[in-house]
C-alpha cells in the first residue's frame, strides 16, 4: 500500500510538471539529468528517454556550461541562482535564447542530493525586442525620442532636394549618421559620399585636400592631386567640424556654394563642381557669427536646411534601446553571448548624463562587454572612471563658503560642540572651520 501511494504521488507530480509552461528537469550531484518534463522537451528537442542519465552539458551545448553554470553556482553556494540569460543549442543546431533558473534539491536530512532548473524561452521575448528595435530604426541610426523621431520624418525629404545642410549637436550625437542617411536617401546615393573633417588638418594642408592641388603648386606637390571635392563628383561632400575652417577657406568654401566652381591649389583655370554639401559642428555657430570668427555670408549659405541632435541625456528613453543594438554588435564583434544588462546596472545608465553623448553610451558598453564572459553585465562590470563620474556628479562638491556666525553657532551645537561632524556637514577640513570659528570669536 505505501508503495502505491508513493507511485501515484510521483505520477501526480509528473502530470503537475509536464502541464508547466517553463521547461523544468533536475539533476544528481554529478550534474546528469534526473527528469526532464514536456515542456523542457519542447524548448530542447530532445525527449525525456534520450537524456535521462547524460550530464546536461552535453544536452544543452551552451557555451555557459564551462564557466557561468547556474547549477554548479547553486550546488557550490547553496543559494538560488535567479533567471541567468543565454542561448542554449536545441537538438536540431538551432539557437534558443533561454532564461535559466536553479535551487538545490535536499533529502529529508537537509543534504544537497542535485538541483531543480527552469528554463524559459525568450525566443518571443527577442523576436519582440527586435521588432521594437526595427519599428524605432532609421537608416543606420534607432531612436524612440519623440524630437529624432521628427527628425527622422523629414529627412527623406530634405534628402530628396539638393539644398545644403547644416547639421548641428552636441560631439558624439550621431551627425555623422544623419548626413550618411541624407546622402544615402537622395538621388546621389549611387554616387561618392566623401568626407572632411575641417578640424583635423592645418589650413594649406586642409586646402590641398579639400580643393585639390596641381603639380608644382608647393613644394612636394610632384603630381596633380585631386581634392575631396573632385573625389565627391556627382555625390555629397560632408564637410564635418566646419566650425574649424580657417576663415581664407571660408572665402573659398563660399564661391563654390555661390558658383559651383572652384580653382585647385597651382590651378590657372576654375573647375566645376556637381556636389552636395551637408556640413555639420558641435560648435555654437551664430555665436560664432556674432563674433566674427564664422563669415556671416557663408553660415547663411550653408543653413539652408538646418537639423538639431539633442544630446543623449535629453532623450534617456533611448538608451534601453541604444544598449540593446549596442549589445547586439558587440557580441558579434567579440564573439561574446551577452544577453543584457542588470536592472541595476541599466539604472545606472539612465543616471548618467553622457557629455560625450551615444558615442560615449558605446565605448562604456565595449569596455564592459570586453570585461564580461556571458550572461547579463552587472554592476562589477562597469569601469571604474564611470562609477566614480557618477557618484561625482551625483554629489557635486558643496562650495565651501563661510557661514553665517548664527547658522555657524546652531550647527556645532547641533553637533553638541564635535569640530569634526560640523566640518563633515559643511564639506570642509577641521583647519578651515577652526578658523572660522576664531574669525567669529567662537574658541
Ligand atoms: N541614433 C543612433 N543609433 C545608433 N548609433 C548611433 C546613434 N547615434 C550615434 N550613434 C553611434 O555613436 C557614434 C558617434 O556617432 P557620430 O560619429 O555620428 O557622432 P558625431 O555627432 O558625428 O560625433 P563628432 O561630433 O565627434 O564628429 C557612432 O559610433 C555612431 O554609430
Amino acid at each position: 500500500m505505501p508503495n502505491q501511494t508513493v507511485q501515484l504521488h510521483s505520477e501526480m507530480s509528473e502530470d503537475v510538471l509536464n502541464s508547466l509552461a517553463d521547461g523544468v528537469f533536475t539533476v544528481d550531484r554529478k550534474l546528469c539529468i534526473t527528469s526532464f518534463n514536456r515542456a523542457a522537451e519542447e524548448i530542447t528537442g530532445y525527449r525525456c528517454d534520450e537524456v535521462l542519465g547524460r550530464p546536461c552539458k552535453a544536452v544543452f551545448a551552451s557555451v555557459a556550461c564551462g564557466t557561468d553554470c547556474p547549477v554548479r553556482e547553486a550546488l557550490a553556494t547553496g543559494q538560488p541562482v535567479i533567471n541567468r540569460e543565454f542561448d542554449i543549442l536545441h537538438k536540431s543546431g538551432r539557437k534558443v535564447p533561454i532564461s535559466i533558473s536553479a535551487s538545490v534539491l535536499r533529502d529529508a536530512g537537509g543534504r544537497i542530493i542535485g538541483a531543480v532548473e527552469t528554463i524559459r524561452d525568450l525566443s518571443s521575448l527577442s523576436s519582440l525586442k527586435r521588432e521594437l528595435r526595427t519599428r524605432y530604426a532609421f537608416e543606420e541610426m534607432v531612436s524612440r525620442s519623440e524630437k529624432m523621431r521628427r527628425l527622422f520624418d523629414v529627412l527623406p525629404d530634405i534628402a530628396a532636394s539638393n539644398a545644403t545642410v547644416l547639421i548641428q549637436g552636441e560631439s558624439g550625437t550621431g551627425k555623422e549618421l544623419v548626413a550618411r542617411a541624407v546622402h544615402n536617401l537622395s538621388p546621389r546615393r549611387d554616387r561618392p559620399l566623401v568626407v572632411v573633417n575641417c578640424g583635423a588638418l592645418p589650413e594649406q594642408l586642409l586646402e590641398a585636400e579639400i580643393f585639390g592641388a596641381r603639380r608644382g603648386a608647393y613644394t612636394g606637390a610632384v603630381e596633380n592631386r585631386p581634392g575631396r571635392l573632385e573625389m565627391a563628383e556627382g555625390g555629397t561632400l560632408f564637410l564635418d567640424e566646419i566650425g574649424d575652417l580657417p576663415l581664407p577657406l571660408q572665402v573659398k568654401l563660399l564661391r563654390v556654394l555661390e558658383n559651383r566652381e572652384y580653382q585647385p591649389l597651382g590651378a590657372r583655370q576654375p573647375q566645376q563642381a556637381d556636389v552636395r554639401f551637408v556640413t555639420a559642428t558641435h560648435r555654437n555657430i551664430e555665436q560664432m557669427v556674432d563674433k566674427g570668427t564664422f563669415r556671416r555670408d557663408l553660415y547663411f549659405r550653408i543653413n539652408v536646411v538646418s537639423l538639431c541632435i539633442p544630446p543623449l541625456r535629453e532623450r534617456p528613453e533611448d538608451i534601453p534601446l541604444l544598449v540593446d543594438c549596442f549589445l547586439e554588435r558587440l557580441n558579434l564583434q567579440y564573439g561574446k553571448q551577452i544577453r543584457g544588462l542588470a536592472p541595476a546596472v541599466l539604472q545606472q545608465l539612465l543616471d548618467y548624463d553622457y557629455p560625450g553623448n551615444v558615442r560615449e553610451l558605446l565605448n562604456l558598453l565595449e569596455q564592459m562587454v570586453i570585461l564580461g564572459r556571458n550572461g547579463e553585465l552587472g554592476p562589477e562590470h562597469l569601469p571604474r572612471g564611470f562609477v566614480e563620474h557618477l557618484s561625482a556628479q551625483a554629489s557635486p562638491p558643496r562650495p565651501a563658503r563661510m557661514p553665517q556666525r548664527e547658522a555657524l553657532i546652531e550647527m556645532l551645537d547641533r553637533h553638541h560642540g564635535n569640530r569634526q561632524q560640523t566640518a563633515a556637514e559643511l564639506g570642509v577640513d577641521r583647519t578651515t572651520l577652526w578658523r572660522w570659528m576664531k574669525r567669529y570669536q567662537l574658541l
